[in-house]
């Protein structure tokens, strides 16, 4: 009876620490990451590196997010959305949190420096830092901008993906990099629009709380026209083909489709969260589709 509770308690702990490593999120990352990778050469990367820099890039990732509920504690405590999360609850303490998250974080560096290349392992961290540190210590309580500048970090894994691989920045690559972050903005918006009211109770300078819902709605509709535009260039640079054309061509109408009904919808409609889950779909798909473009390469449509 005994053992049978301190197997359960020690479930319970475990899937406490990998709340901490918000792994969905992580899991998105790891997959442009892993677009980066195989875009960076002609035919299949060398699968070692491929299998390390993974693991490497994923747990720096993972360790950024377990910094981010160390640094969030408090505001955590006293949002609907997140009052219930392992350190906000006290069924981890910030020590043990922040013990877990530097070992992840060096053993990922390490791995990243030691078994891929250094630039890989420097760039990894400097987004590690940019989104455990610059974002959420700073930018996310000083201005409503705090997301578009901080989706930088959560912006790098193509091109972590890709110096891993290459070991050189590419264009190719920043091209990647600048989809992701342009698609940060609708993707948090439509989410803060839904949980306004809890940002708004812990004083967090989100767009909807600093400039008002209709503000904000006008302002997701112009970033997925830019996502548009922006997630052109890599057909028009000659880097991917018909298949990803025509994909992102119709993933970009749906959304400024979304976009656009949300900014008609009155407050009573769950366009906003549905938006938001769309945002996801979108970013996963889009990027599968860079792979398969990538594979299947149908010529007659390439610019060259
Ligand atoms: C500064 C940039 C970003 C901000 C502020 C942001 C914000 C958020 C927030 C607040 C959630 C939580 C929703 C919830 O708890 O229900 C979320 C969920 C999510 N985000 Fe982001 N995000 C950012 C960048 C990214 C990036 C770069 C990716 C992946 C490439 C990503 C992928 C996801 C995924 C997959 C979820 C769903 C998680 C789940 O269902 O548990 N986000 N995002
Ligand atoms: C090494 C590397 C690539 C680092 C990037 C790591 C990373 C986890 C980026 C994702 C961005 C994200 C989930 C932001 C939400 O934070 P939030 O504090 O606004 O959301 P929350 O309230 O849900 O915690």
């Amino acid at each position: 009876m005994l053992s049978l509770s301190r197997s359960h308690d020690f479930t319970a702990k475990c899937k406490d620490y990998l709340e901490l490593t918000k792994p969905k999120v992580v899991a998105l990352l790891v997959l442009t990451a892993w677009v980066g990778m195989m875009l960076a050469v002609p035919g299949l990367p060398d699968i070692q590196t491929v299998i390390i820099a993974t693991v490497g890039i994923g747990l720096l990732s993972a360790a950024a997010a377990a910094m981010n509920h160390v640094v969030d504690r408090r505001i955590d405590a006293q949002m609907a959305r997140t009052y219930s999360r392992p350190i906000a609850k006290g069924r981890i303490t910030s020590r043990q949190a922040s013990i877990f998250a530097t070992s992840l974080a060096v053993m990922g560096f390490i791995l990243l420096y030691f078994a891929v290349n250094a630039l890989t392992a420097w760039l990894t961290l400097a987004s590690l830092f940019g989104y455990a540190v610059v974002y959420t210590q700073f930018l996310k309580r000083a201005t409503p901008q705090n997301i578009v500048i901080g989706g930088l970090a959560g912006a790098m894994p193509p091109l972590l993906g890709w110096t891993a691989i290459a070991g050189e920045v590419h264009g190719h690559a920043l091209l990647l990099v600048m989809i992701i972050f342009a698609w940060t903005p609708p993707h948090f918006w439509a989410l803060a629009i839904h949980r306004r009211a809890d940002y708004a109770k812990v004083n967090m300078p989100m767009l909807p709380v600093t400039h008002g819902i209709e503000f904000t709605k006008s302002i997701i509709c112009l970033y997925t026209v830019l996502l548009f535009v922006v997630c052109l260039m890599p057909y028009l640079v000659g880097m991917s083909g018909a298949i990803y054309l025509i994909g992102s061509v119709i993933l970009n109408l749906r959304f400024m489709q979304y976009a656009w009904r949300l900014k008609l919808a009155d407050e009573k409609t769950d366009l906003a969260m549905k938006t938001f889950k769309f945002s996801i779909v979108h970013l996963m798909t889009l990027f599968l589709l860079l792979l398969v473009d990538h594979y299947l390469k149908v010529s007659p449509f390439y610019v060259s």
